[in-house]
């Protein structure tokens, strides 16, 4: 079971402070969807409206053509994760278990002891005695096992250490192949988790600046690599997102697309060409934003 999401309109007010503003945007079902934004774009306040932590002030959230707002029937089928656990200190891991096990229809209680045992947390250890990684764990580990048909990742993995956060990404795309949900993954580390998103949605002071399959995004723009020389010559007078040396050989970011003539012209010269990176083009669309 997958949930599509539509937001349109939405605007999200704390006192003067405007962090979502006119958001139209519609998520498929059934993808894994990248959310992008710079600090304070209003990510977390998005992502709240969608799971019901949070009304409007003004427009519309719905998760499969309802609103989620003090709706069970819609609520039951979202989970959104942060990187804390939403329980008591005391709480054992078992009991936090046990209470996910009640609330979501789906619960798989084997995977989830499957995945502490992965991430090497004992099932009878108490929330407060746990390090900030682990409480990270424990999260992700209760939005994979309640295999809801939305689930919101919202910096879970903060806090966690390389091994571990390549293990939830592991974990995050085998599950997902085996039991197809819609996924939104709201993120600052771009390039360790890019290659998971099937689109991209990419805020700015509450307002939409890009939403495309992640292709057609890195497609924007264009990586030249090949001798540093016949690079410089290339890319003269281009909008540049990125330059990087080793040795004689260059590779350089450029924004915007290539002509057929333009690419045969690279080629000859002895250039290669490939997709940008989305972290560029995420520099580099925010930073345009704010021009
Ligand atoms: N509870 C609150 N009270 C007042 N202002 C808030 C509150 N929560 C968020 N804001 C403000 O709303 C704006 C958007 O914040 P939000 O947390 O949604 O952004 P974000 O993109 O998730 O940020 P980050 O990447 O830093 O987590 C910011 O200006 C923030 O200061």
């Amino acid at each position: 079971m997958t949930a599509s999401v539509e937001i349109k309109d939405l605007t999200i007010r704390y006192g003067e402070t405007v962090a979502v503003d006119g958001l139209s945007v519609r998520l498929d079902g059934g993808k894994i969807h990248g959310l992008l934004g710079r600090n304070g774009s209003g990510k977390t306040s998005v992502l709240s409206a969608i799971a019901a932590f949070r009304r409007a002030a003004s427009g519309v959230v719905l998760v499969d053509g309802a609103e989620p707002f003090e709706n069970a029937a819609v609520t039951r089928q979202v989970c959104f994760v942060r990187d804390r656990v939403d329980a008591q200190d005391t709480d054992r891991v078992s009991t936090v278990f046990r209470m996910a096990r009640a609330l979501r229809p789906n619960w798989d209680e084997e995977y989830a002891q499957a995945l502490m045992a992965r991430f090497d947390i004992p099932l009878k250890k108490r929330i407060g005695a746990l390090s900030r990684g682990a409480k990270s764990a424990v999260s992700v580990t209760l939005g994979l096992a309640a295999r809801a048909p939305l689930t919101i990742f919202d910096e879970a993995y903060l806090g966690m250490d390389a091994p571990s956060r390549y293990a939830f990404y592991d974990e995050l795309l085998n599950d997902y192949m085996a039991h197809p949900r819609t996924i939104i993954i709201s993120t600052h580390l771009i390039e360790e988790v890019g290659s998971l998103f099937e689109e991209v949605v990419i805020l700015d002071k509450g307002r939409l600046v890009a939403h495309d399959e992640t292709e057609a995004l890195r497609s924007r723009g264009v990586a030249v690599t090949g001798p540093a020389e016949a690079v410089a010559a290339f890319t003269e007078g281009r909008t540049v997102l990125g330059d990087q040396r080793l040795g004689g050989t260059r590779s350089t970011t450029i924004y915007g697309q290539l002509s057929d003539e333009e690419r045969a012209s690279a080629r000859a010269a002895g250039l290669e060409l490939g997709p940008v990176g989305l972290q560029d083009l995420f520099v580099h669309l925010t930073a345009e934003e704010r021009r």
